[in-house]
């Protein structure tokens, strides 16, 4: 395993590529030239080999990279060998979106349970997934050994559930509310925020046309 710290934009790209990856293998092919992975990902091929380059050099000149090697590389860095399962907290509109879409794309991850405060919705199945009433998150929490939450509560409780579940050891938040947690500094928060993306999208549009 890698145990400097690479950027998060390249952190970021490495499960796009894995997951091209794993296409590619899929349909027989063992190898790939940089040009090709970027044409197909998106992400220009000086950016590729220098994402590449954090991990050593993977690929050989005028051979492209060995796409088993690369995937079993990725697989690593990316945890891909283990499933880790993931909590909930906010069965709402959101959160049951989330709950039929659970990470469909990644043998990986995937939701094992779900909080909420609504008892018309707690002691339900939701998508084969339980939905737990926050008495029980923290009992649950441990027992299921999870350690990565999603949080899809409204903005104003944030925070006070933020506390709660780092209180029980949750050492990663994917935090869709539009509120910015505080958190100590050994947990790491990844935001979600789709009205952001959008309006770096309109403003691309706006200023640049499409470059
Ligand atoms: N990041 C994005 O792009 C994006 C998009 C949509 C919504 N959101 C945000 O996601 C959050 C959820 O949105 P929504 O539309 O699903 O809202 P919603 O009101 O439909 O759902 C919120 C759910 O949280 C539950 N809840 C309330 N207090 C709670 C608590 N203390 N503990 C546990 N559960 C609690 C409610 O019972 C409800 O089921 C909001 O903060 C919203 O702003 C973000």
């Amino acid at each position: 395993m890698v145990e400097f710290q690479i950027p998060q934009a390249t952190a970021k790209r490495l499960s796009i590529y894995y997951r091209y990856l794993q296409l590619l293998l899929d349909s027989g092919k063992d190898r790939v030239s940089s040009t090709e992975l970027s044409e197909a990902v998106k992400v220009d091929s000086a950016t590729i080999r220098r994402d590449f380059s954090y991990f050593g050099a993977l690929g050989k000149r005028g051979y492209g990279y060995d796409v088993r090697n690369l995937l079993e590389f990725f697989s690593k860095q990316l945890n891909q060998d283990r499933l880790t399962n993931v909590a909930l907290i906010g069965v709402g509109n959101l959160g049951h979106a989330l709950l039929k879409f659970n990470f469909h794309q990644s043998n990986h991850v995937r939701i094992s349970a779900a909080f909420d405060v609504n008892q018309d919705i707690t002691g339900t199945i939701q998508n084969g997934i339980p939905v737990y009433p926050m008495e029980d998150m923290k009992e649950q929490l441990k027992l299921q050994q999870i350690e990565i939450v999603i949080l899809a509560v409204p903005a104003n409780v944030a925070q006070k559930v933020t506390d709660e579940i780092v209180e029980v050891g949750v050492r990663g938040i994917l935090n869709f509310t539009p509120l910015r947690v505080t958190v100590p500094t050994d947990v790491r928060v990844q935001n979600v925020d789709l009205t952001n993306e959008m309006e770096t999208l309109i403003y691309f549009l706006d200023h640049f046309g499409n470059k």
